[in-house]
Order: C-alpha cells, then sequence, then structure tokens
C-alpha cells in the first residue's frame, strides 16, 4: 500500500542478552502523527531504538517506505527519510545553537533552511551565539527537532519531547508538531503526557511488555479512557 510508511511485525530486541521487545507490530501511514503510549519500562524508547538501529540485536521485520529497515546500517537509516530525535536529546552543551544545529549535514532534498526553522521555533531565533549549557529544556527540545528537520527527512522518531517541560512550552511543540503534519510529516512519537498525545495524534498504539497490546483512534480516546488509564496505571 502506497500510504504505508511504516510496517513493523513481531519486532523483537535486546540489549546484550536481555530481551526487552517481545514481537511488536505496528503500523504508521504518510501524513499520521501516531503515539506509543505505554507505562515506564513497556518498551517505547526500545521500539524507537530498534527501529532508528540504535539497538542492534533485533529479528521480525521492519519496513519504512517498503526498504527493509532492519537490514539497513544506522548510519543509513537518515537518508531514507527518517529522523530520530532521542530521548536525552543529544544538544552538546559546549556548542553554540547554530553549530548544533549544522552538526548533522543535509542528506536528502528538502532539508530546511535556518529561516523555516526559525519560523517554526521563535524561541531559537537570535540564539546563535548562545551555548548549548545556556539553553532550557524546552530550546533544547527545540533545536533537537530542529537539527533533524534540517537533514530533510520527512518521518520523525520523536520519544518523549515534553518531558520535564513546562505547560506553555509543551504547547509550542503541540504547535510546532500540527505545523510538520500539515507540511506532510510523518511521525512515530512515544508520549507520556496524555493530553499532549490527544492534542497531536491521530491514533495511538499501547505497549506492555516489549508488545503492542491495543490501539485507538484518536477520537475515540475519550470512550476509552478508563481502559487507558488502567493500561497506564493512573
Ligand atoms: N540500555 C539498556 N540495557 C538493558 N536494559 C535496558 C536498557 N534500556 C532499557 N532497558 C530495559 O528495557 C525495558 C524497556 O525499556 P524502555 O526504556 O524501552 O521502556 P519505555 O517504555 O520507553 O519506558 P520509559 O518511559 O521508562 O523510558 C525495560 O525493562 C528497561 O529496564
Amino acid at each position: 500500500m502506497a500510504d504505508m510508511r511504516l510496517d513493523v511485525r513481531e519486532l523483537e530486541g535486546w540489549y546484550g542478552e536481555s530481551h526487552v521487545l517481545h514481537g511488536a507490530s505496528l503500523q504508521v501511514k504518510r501524513g499520521e502523527i501516531v503515539t506509543l503510549l505505554g507505562r515506564n519500562g513497556a518498551g517505547k524508547t526500545s521500539t524507537m531504538r530498534a527501529l532508528a538501529g540504535v539497538m542492534r540485536k533485533r529479528r521480525g521485520s521492519a519496513t519504512f517506505d517498503g526498504r527493509d529497515l532492519l537490514a539497513t546500517p544506522p548510519h543509513r537509516v537518515a537518508h531514507l527519510g527518517l529522523g530520530f530525535v532521542p530521548e536525552e536529546r543529544g544538544i552538546f552543551a559546549s556548542l553554540t545553537v547554530r553549530e548544533n544545529l549544522m552538526l548533522p549535514p543535509v542528506i536528502r532534498p528538502g532539508g530546511w533552511t535556518v529561516e523555516a526553522i526559525e519560523d517554526l521555533f521563535p524561541n531559537l531565533k537570535g540564539r546563535d551565539t548562545t551555548f548549548g549549557t545556556r539553553l532550557s529544556g524546552g530550546e533544547q527540545q527545540m533545536l533537537a527537532i530542529a537539527r533533524i528537520l534540517r537533514t530533510g527527512c520527512d518521518f520523525i522518531l520523536l520519544d518523549e519531547p515534553t518531558e520535564g517541560l513546562a505547560p506553555v512550552i509543551v504547547e509550542q511543540i503541540g504547535k510546532a508538531l500540527i505545523r510538520l503534519k500539515e507540511k506532510g510529516f510523518t511521525v512515530l512519537l512515544v508520549e507520556q503526557n496524555l493530553n499532549f498525545a490527544r492534542g497531536a495524534a491521530d491514533r495511538h498504539y499501547v505497549m506492555e511488555q516489549g508488545r503492542i497490546v491495543d490501539e485507538f483512534e484518536n477520537d475515540s480516546m475519550s470512550a476509552n479512557m478508563d481502559k487507558l488509564n488502567r493500561y497506564l496505571g493512573i
């Protein structure tokens, strides 16, 4: 199906001898924002790492735009158009905003200009020479997303972008995600903040013990709230 971008079937994954993904299956279609919800330790981050190629010991299948993702070396994954923004953000404290932004090369057509990035994240405007150490958590998150946009990817694996951020910043990141969707981006998002997830996503998967155990359309989230709260232990 041409609309299918990411098709993951029975994905298993290990950290050394530790088996943490136990047959996760999920699909993401073009232009969708899809979340992975679940308790701490359910395997959400590990799923992202397995897809990005950071976790190397994997089994099952994962295709991205019809290509075999598990057979793609990690340094080639971005060339397919799949960008990974990890939970830890990876902003270099000793580099300036501009240096952090310019660190990854533009590897595909469609890489964003600095002007377009500053239009999406006005907080980064005029901060070119500010060092990473002086950025707030929210600014670091924006810069981490911005850096991936510059490479030219159009599918983002986004791990807990709102973690530890003030509500006003969470709202700005939510608006940016909606704008990215309007521009045709596809996003797989790990999120603990249900309000944020509801505001941004089309669909939600629930993970437990390294597997996908349920799926909801965003429109039916309210109707499934009791079940969801049980899954998340809220
Ligand atoms: N580097 C690692 N080495 C070994 N085990 C790990 C490592 N990172 C995570 N795990 C284990 O893998 C399992 C899945 O963790 P993962 O971080 O993917 O969960 P998560 O759903 O993202 O939760 P969280 O929100 O707490 O990050 C957990 O049992 C965790 O303890």
